[in-house]
């Protein structure tokens, strides 16, 4: 479904993210490790649009996608939930859902799915409330809901557990478990905990200085080859 072929993607002269070679799946949980400033959000923008590969290509759904717009691929069908959430503190939270619906070219204007509030039943109580008022949890719901309410077929989650609480963090993992199941939607999640990224992924990638270092299907995994990467 996504393939990524040799992707090299940097800033300026420096190589950030160096030579990745990474598969997905219909359907496929996968999930992107590594300690801080490895390049792991770096290339989740490059995946969505956001920064340009200097080399390597990116296809989805069997279309070269490298060089297309973030909005391309939006309405081909890719969601994205960035690091920090960036949702809009001045908008409410249904106003933020709405800009999700146009971000990926959505027609039915001002219809927000119902399921997305039976995933976050705190969002339609809070409905009318400014996004920048919401917990920083919250805040973390809004923007998987605002990416979810386009009906993506692929997902790509930027540490959507960093410093949330433990409650929502299980909501999270609940919501990641269900997508994969019922709407077959494949995704890339990067996330920092290896016992959280065996719970809900079907392989793992590690990444460290831009390259990827160890990969293997949850299945195999050997958590010691892993935490080598990880650790300090
Ligand atoms: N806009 C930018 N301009 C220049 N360098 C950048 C920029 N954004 C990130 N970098 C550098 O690229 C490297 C990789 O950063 P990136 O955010 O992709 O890492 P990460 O693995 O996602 O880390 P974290 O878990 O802390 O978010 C870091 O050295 C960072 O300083």
């Amino acid at each position: 479904m996504l393939e990524l072929i040799n992707l090299e993607v940097g800033y300026g002269e420096s190589m950030v993210v160096r030579n990745i070679q990474l598969k997905v799946k219909e359907s496929q949980v996968v999930c992107i490790m590594g300690r801080n400033g490895v390049g792991k959000t770096t290339l989740l923008k490059a995946i969505m649009g956001i920064l340009s590969p200097k080399s390597g290509s990116i296809l989805f759904k069997n279309d070269n996608i490298t060089k297309t717009s973030p909005s391309y691929r939006a309405i081909k069908g890719i969601g994205y939930v960035p690091q920090g959430r960036e949702i809009f503190p001045k908008l409410t939270v249904y106003e933020n859902l709405l800009i999700g619906l146009e971000a990926s070219g959505g027609t039915k204007k001002n219809v927000i799915r119902e399921d997305i509030y039976e995933y976050f039943p705190i969002l339609k109580e809070f409905k009318n409330r400014n996004g920048g008022d919401l917990s920083g949890g919250q805040q973390q719901q809004l923007a998987i809901a605002r990416a979810l309410v386009s009906n993506p077929s692929f997902l790509l989650l930027d540490e959507p557990t960093e410093g949330i609480q433990p409650n929502i963090v299980a909501d999270i993992q609940r919501v990641i478990r269900d997508i994969k199941e019922n709407s077959k939607t494949s995704m890339i999640l990067v996330e920092q905990n290896l016992d959280y990224a065996k719970s809900v992924a079907d392989y793992i990638y590690v990444v460290d200085h831009g390259s990827i270092v160890y990969e293997s299907s949850v299945d195999e995994i050997q958590d010691e080859d892993v935490y080598r990467y990880l650790s300090v």
